[in-house]
């Protein structure tokens, strides 16, 4: 079978962190998001599983590369799960950094490193049905309840996604502050979570650790902001690194998509790129 071509990124900078994945692949970190990045979007966040392709192109990718991660909102033992990364003979040294870079979970050792209940996230858990009750939460708004560390608050099954979105926002914003706590905006979803860190720090800090020599980071949502604006700074320190934005046919936030070296259509789009850097890869330096 013919080997899909690699798209081009629309920067030079992208085009500088491309190939300096093809050049030294060994020292190259894939890093990657989940929901909207390796699995579709959903309407119920309990049914979002990886696209069938994902786990075999990220299989295919790791043994030629320095690490793979997969840096998300939810909870570590949540995407671990939901995206069947764990028992994978070729991802044995995956990373996933969960809670935004508060949990992570390591495949060789299937150990979870978290930081424990936050005494704002148990609080706002009791309160926060009565609190939409009396804010005039729109009908079918739905509490994720992801354990001691966040909460988050979903308006997508809303008759107006939007509207209910921004009823919320600032509300909400108010209750966060009150435990100490900040809002995570994302596409239909206001998560209350303990401030302190984000996917940027998680992605340097993880960078670091495991030397890399070059980066390609691929997010869909707003929290992948932080991860794209810490490639940026590291790349003015001479670290070469591509900035993939997974972009669905709604809701995709212009704020991430202006800021890729390279725009793909969604999670088929990420596993197509992944596939086509991986044929590229072990075709060696030789390919045509
Ligand atoms: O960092 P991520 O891996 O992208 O996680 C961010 C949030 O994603 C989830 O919500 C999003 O995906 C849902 C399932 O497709 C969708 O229904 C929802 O509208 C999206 O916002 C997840 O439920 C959150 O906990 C994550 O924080």
């Amino acid at each position: 079978m013919a080997s899909a071509e690699i798209p081009t990124p629309t920067t030079p900078e992208g085009k500088e962190g491309l190939a300096a994945l093809l050049a030294q692949p060994h020292r190259a970190v894939v890093a990657l998001d989940f929901d909207g990045t390796l699995a579709p979007i959903v309407a119920d966040p309990e049914q979002a599983r990886a696209h069938p392709g994902a786990v075999p192109a990220l299989a295919r990718l790791a043994p030629h590369v320095a690490a793979v991660a997969v840096v998300t909102g939810r909870p570590a033992g949540v995407a671990v799960r939901y995206g069947g990364f764990a028992g994978v003979a070729a991802l044995d040294h995956l990373v996933v950094l969960g809670h935004y870079g508060a949990e992570r979970w390591d495949a060789h050792t299937a150990e979870m490193h978290n930081a424990g209940a936050h005494p704002g996230v148990t609080a706002v858990r009791a309160e926060l049905p009565g609190f939409l009750d009396r804010n005039g939460a729109w009908q079918g708004t739905w509490i994720e309840d992801k354990g001691g560390r966040a909460v988050a608050v979903h308006t997508r099954r809303t008759e107006d996604p939007d509207a209910a979105f921004e009823a919320l926002r600032t509300p909400l914003s108010e209750l966060a502050a009150h435990h100490g706590l900040m809002v995570e905006p994302g596409r239909y979803v206001l998560e209350l979570r303990p401030p302190g860190v984000d996917k940027g720090v998680a992605l340097a800090a993880y960078l670091r650790e495991v030397d890399a020599g070059c980066v390609l980071y691929g997010g869909d949502d707003l929290g992948d902001l932080a991860a794209f604006a810490a490639v940026h700074e590291l790349r003015k320190e001479g670290l070469p690194g591509l900035l993939v934005a997974s972009a669905g046919a709604t809701d995709s936030p212009e704020e991430l998509i202006s800021q890729a070296d390279l725009v793909v259509p969604g999670p088929a789009g990420v596993v197509a790129l992944l596939d086509a850097i991986a044929d590229a890869i072990t075709a060696g330096p030789d390919r045509p």
